[in-house]
């Protein structure tokens, strides 16, 4: 199979992460005989130093042409530290998804069974957990109007969603719970938000369409506490953009860490595949990133948007692997991990290409 790969690194880890990712790339494409060529793009604060935009149009013109995306993170602390900066790496991201009409971020929560004491949840609670989160990305208080008034002294911003918004994630979720659990968790704030309101309403009046789907409705709180008390209780859950963000990285504890969860950005044109994960400014630099989101966000990429089943299922079990062989980057290791285990990106990508 011929494809064209666009690699987005992005800032901070994204660098370091995504160089694992694009190498795994390319020994799938020399195992399996496929033809895959790349090219990579700026974005984020690295976008601006070179160009003065975090999303430069170039940018999104090698996105728009390209068959699949690998995007690693963006964020600079220099933004962070300062609220009044107009020109921040993030609206390059959140331009990127609006652009492409990348509603549906699909976000896997899978515990690898050899990362069950790398949680602080207990293993009993964790085994077996598996949850396929739908988080709406191109609506909601990301998207809306926002802005100051009475001299600067009141901010705003406002969570708006249309039926339509709300329709089509909600479909994608239901599709997916139908060749899953058949379970379906609506996460919303109905109780208090109007959004949410229509949210429910919009996802109730499609519930009988998909009767074998057993649908319950949440709210975020309650959503947030049951996560942790007993995981294995959700199989889908759909959820709006600001919700899914936290509940996200919440869940991953449940995989043991930040750098294991993976996503598929995927909408309108080409997929967009990026680890749940930040830039992580507190690890830049020194090489100890996980590199797993990355390489299981190529192995959603062959499997969304290429149709290579076999070919993704090959890199998560390279991963699989890994994991048996004992090998952790620090994230992910624990008190009984032996020292000449625990292993820089770098390492963690080499030791994994052995196994694919
Ligand atoms: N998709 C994106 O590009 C995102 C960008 N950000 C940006 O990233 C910057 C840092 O944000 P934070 O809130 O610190 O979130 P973060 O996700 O970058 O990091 C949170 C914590 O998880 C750890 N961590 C994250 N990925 C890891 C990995 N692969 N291996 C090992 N440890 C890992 C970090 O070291 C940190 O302690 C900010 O500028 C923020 O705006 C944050 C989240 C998502
Ligand atoms: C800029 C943020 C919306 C990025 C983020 O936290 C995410 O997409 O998970
Ligand atoms: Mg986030």
């Amino acid at each position: 199979m011929k494809k064209h790969i666009l690699i987005v690194p992005g800032d901070g880890i994204g660098q370091e992460v995504t160089a694992v990712g694009k190498k795994v790339l390319e020994r799938i494409a020399e195992k399996f005989n496929h033809e895959f060529t790349y090219d990579e793009a700026l974005i984020g604060h690295v976008a601006i130093e070179a160009t003065g935009n975090p999303l430069p149009d170039e940018t999104l013109e090698k996105m728009r042409a390209s068959d699949a995306v690998l995007f690693g993170a963006v964020g600079h602390p220099k933004y962070d530290n300062d609220p009044s900066a107009k020109v921040r790496p993030e609206q390059g991201l959140l331009k990127m998804r609006k652009e492409l009409g990348l509603y549906a971020n699909l976000r896997p929560i899978k515990l690898f069974d050899e990362l069950l004491s790398a949680s602080s949840i207990k293993p009993e609670i964790l085994k077996g957990s598996d949850i396929l989160f739908f988080r709406e990305l191109t609506g909601d208080i990301y998207f809306g109007e926002k802005g100051r008034k009475n001299d600067g002294d009141t901010a705003y911003d406002i969570a708006e969603y249309s039926k339509y918004e709300v329709e089509r994630i909600a479909r994608r979720a239901f599709e997916a719970a139908m060749t899953r659990g058949k379970r379906l968790c609506s996460v919303d704030k109905a109780n208090v938000l109007e959004s949410s309101r229509l949210w429910r309403e919009v996802v109730q009046a499609i519930a009988p369409e998909y009767p074998e789907v057993t649908v319950e409705h949440i709210f975020v709180d309650a959503a947030a506490m049951m996560l942790i008390k007993d995981p294995k209780r959700f199989d889908v859950v759909v959820t709006a953009n600001l919700f899914g963000d936290i509940l996200t990285d919440e869940a991953s504890q449940i995989a043991g860490s930040m750098g294991m969860l993976a996503s598929a950005s995927v909408g309108d044109s080409t997929g967009v595949y990026e680890p749940i994960h930040g830039s992580a400014h507190d690890i830049t630099g020194k090489g100890v990133a996980n590199p797993l989101a990355s390489v299981l966000s190529a192995a959603l990429l062959l499997d969304i948007s290429f149709g290579l089943k076999d070919e993704s299922n090959a890199i998560i079990a390279a991963v699989d692997q890994l994991l048996k062989d004992g090998f952790r980057t620090r994230d992910i290791a624990d008190a009984n991990t032996p020292a000449d285990k625990i292993l820089n990106t770098e390492a963690a990508g080499e030791e994994l290409l052995k196994r694919l």
